[in-house]
């Protein structure tokens, strides 16, 4: 019977498992009606709504970039709903603007402030279409919003370039402005300008602004600080979890379990079960070669040997409990 039971069995966990998903928080932001919805949109469901609700409080959706990969992806709608009406009887239309972008802008604020944390990676989605032709009032506060929590990455990018004509002179105006913007904040903000055509609408660069963040992200090259890890990755913690699970709920006394194996019964079977019979083999078979040692290498016990004496009992199994391998074969 094999004694080290106690021995970590993460490593066959996770080939039995696989790796947990990378998980990113995104805060989408920019101004009211920049396309913040119809660039998720695009994103999620590769279609997009002609004219989108404006996005009150939050609008959330998960897109899996590239495959292991997730990105929760929090729209944060700024839009206040006042009641148009008795707004254009008793102001003029360019103050009702105002006074509905200010409010918009607190209120996304707020929320954004709520949302922010030290692992949020922002996406700061720039209305090419607005005349205005400026870095935006909204994005200054956002910066010093972002430094107070510790959030150190935020993606700017240009939308709504292909109905507009955009010149790249303009762009990289632009683009120089918000990049004085993050010099304010001397490498306590990690920001970049992505000055590809972007428009959400059309579907055109897209996708290049997930691909900048995850090439970012994992490039081992960058030296910057990556996002704060503090202790382990956290796709390992979640395997941790699932597998101190498994172990928690494991009371079977290892003789017990032994026991079971060679006569095939077992009240439990599961993908645990199985792995934690392929180690109880594995370990026989080493311990019995250190107590026996055979006379050459060349007959000692190869993997192959073990993984026939481990198949010999899943097919005393599948004759003694078939309930457990109703959906599967072994082979
Ligand atoms: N030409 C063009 N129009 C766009 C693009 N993206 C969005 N729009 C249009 O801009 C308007 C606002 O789009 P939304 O996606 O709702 O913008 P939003 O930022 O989510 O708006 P709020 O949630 O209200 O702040 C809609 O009429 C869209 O069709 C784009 O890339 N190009
Ligand atoms: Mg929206």
């Amino acid at each position: 019977m094999p004694t080290q039971l106690t021995r970590p069995i993460s490593a066959l966990a996770k080939w039995l498992c696989g790796s947990a998903p990378v998980e990113n928080k995104v805060l989408l932001m920019g101004d009211y009606e920049c396309g913040k919805t119809t660039f998720l949109d695009r994103l999620k469901f590769e279609q997009v709504r002609e004219h989108p609700n404006h996005t009150v409080n939050v609008n959330v959706e998960t897109v899996e970039y590239p495959k292991g990969y997730n990105w929760h992806i929090w729209e944060i709608g700024g839009m206040v709903s006042l009641p148009f009406m008795i707004i254009t009887r008793s102001l003029g239309k360019i103050k009702y603007a105002d006074i509905l972008a200010q409010k918009g802008d607190q209120k996304s604020r707020q929320l954004a402030w709520h949302h922010l944390s030290p692992a949020t990676l922002v996406i700061y989605l720039h209305d090419c279409g607005n005349p205005a032709d400026r870095v935006p009032v909204s994005f200054s506060p956002l910066l010093q919003d972002m430094a107070n929590i510790g959030a150190k990455y935020i993606w700017i990018a240009f939308n709504k370039q292909a109905d507009w004509g955009f010149k790249r002179a303009r762009i990289n105006t632009l683009r120089q402005e918000y990049e004085k913007e993050l010099e304010n904040y001397g490498g306590r903000i990690s920001g970049k300008v992505l000055t590809h055509r972007l428009d959400a609408k059309s579907a055109e660069g897209t996708f290049i602004v997930l691909e900048d963040m995850f090439a970012t992200m994992r490039d081992p090259r960058d030296n910057s600080p990556r996002l704060p890890a503090p202790g382990r990755p956290k796709k390992d913690l979640a395997l941790q979890r699932l597998v101190e699970m498994e172990i928690a709920q494991d009371d079977m006394d290892p003789e017990v379990f032994w026991e079971y194996l060679q006569k095939g019964v077992f009240i439990n079977w599961s993908h645990y079960h199985l792995i934690k019979a392929l180690y109880m083999v594995v370990l026989q078979s080493v311990e019995e070669q250190a107590i026996n040692p055979l006379p050459s290498v060349g007959s000692r016990e190869t993997c192959f040997d073990i993984a026939s004496t481990f198949d010999r009992y899943m097919n005393v199994m599948s004759r003694t409990s078939p309930r457990w391998f109703e959906k599967t074969r072994h082979k």
